[in-house]
């Protein structure tokens, strides 16, 4: 028997850090959202008690190492479950882009393991054995537009924000989500984007209002770390994206566009000195 199961990337509408907690985390209110731009992943059970992970994509490590295999363990020592697994991960999303295309690889394989193996574990389950993974596979879990506080694995589900467009460019940079965290400083922090403020123009379907909340204060250490990133989004909010951020710990930058018609001017616009671009609807 086969599973499939799709795994998209998300982008953080907005994104704020409240302060560092004792255990080295840091306490943030996120709104994030999925887009459609997903990994595809093929589980199959094997006779064997092992876990053997594959992918088209030769940059990331199919050892240990890898988020699927962390997960499929995880769930396995958990649940007692003595067969194995082959995982084929059909990657699209681009990785450590501030995608959260690996935790959403380990939150897919949570439920796609739940449905090969027949464990009927809860959504609620689900979610803490993600926790255990990584701050985002919670999320990525129950997918949806949700608030995401403590360290981002408190989710509290919101509607989905108006349909609209997403361009997203990624420079070929990599950020470490732990080096961004560890460089930053809350009273460097000029204006504090508003998760209330995203709420708000979410629950009044408000396109113009959610581009105007959109706010990310990781921005301020990966723009000093990389500035092109800034100035990609500079581009992108002057090739005429209604609102414009960075995903994340970056270093993919979002444009938000409600009228189709000027996907393609921003997307071949940004095509010129960014060769990772992708135009996608927002999953609703
Ligand atoms: C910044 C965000 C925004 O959605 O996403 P990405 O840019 O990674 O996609 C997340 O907070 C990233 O979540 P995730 O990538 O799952 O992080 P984890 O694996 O849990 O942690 C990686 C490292 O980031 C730091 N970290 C992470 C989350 C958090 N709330 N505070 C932290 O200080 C810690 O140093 C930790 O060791
Ligand atoms: N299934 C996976 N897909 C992508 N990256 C993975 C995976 N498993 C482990 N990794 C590792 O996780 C790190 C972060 O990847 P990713 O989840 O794409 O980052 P981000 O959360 O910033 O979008 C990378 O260093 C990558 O090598």
């Amino acid at each position: 028997m086969k599973i499939y199961e799709k795994a998209p990337a998300k982008i953080n509408l907005m994104l704020d850090v409240l302060h560092k907690r004792p255990d080295g985390f840091h306490e943030v209110e996120m709104v994030m959202t999925m887009v459609d731009l997903a990994d595809r992943l093929e589980m199959s059970a094997l006779p064997r008690d092992t876990i053997i992970i594959s992918s088209q994509a030769g940059y990331i490590p199919l050892d240990e190492k890898n988020l699927a295999f962390q997960a499929a363990r995880l769930i396995k020592e958990r649940y007692n479950v003595r067969s194995g697994v082959y995982i084929h991960l059909d990657k699209h999303i681009p990785v450590a882009a501030g995608l959260a295309g690996g935790s959403s690889d380990a939150a897919a394989t949570l439920r796609g393991l739940n449905r090969l193996w027949n464990l009927g574990i809860s959504n609620e389950e689900l979610c803490s054995l993600g926790a255990e993974l990584g701050s985002d596979v919670p999320f990525c879990v129950t997918g949806g537009t949700a608030l995401a506080t403590g360290r981002g694995e408190v989710l509290t589900p919101l509607d989905n924000p108006p349909q609209c467009w997403a361009i997203l460019a990624k420079l070929p940079i990599n950020v470490s989500t732990a080096e961004v965290y560890g460089k930053f400083r809350v009273d460097r922090v000029k204006q504090h984007p508003s998760a209330k403020g995203m709420i708000q123009a979410i629950s009044r379907q408000s396109f113009g209002e959610v581009c105007q909340e959109l706010g990310n204060v990781l921005e301020g250490v990966t723009f000093q770390l990389h500035p092109e990133v800034q100035q990609l989004k500079e581009t992108m909010g002057r090739l005429g994206a209604d609102g414009v951020l960075m995903s994340g710990s970056g270093p993919t930058v979002f444009g938000l566009v409600s009228k189709e018609a000027k996907v393609a001017r921003i997307y071949n616009g940004l095509r010129g000195f960014c060769k990772e671009v992708y135009a996608v609807r927002l999953l609703t």
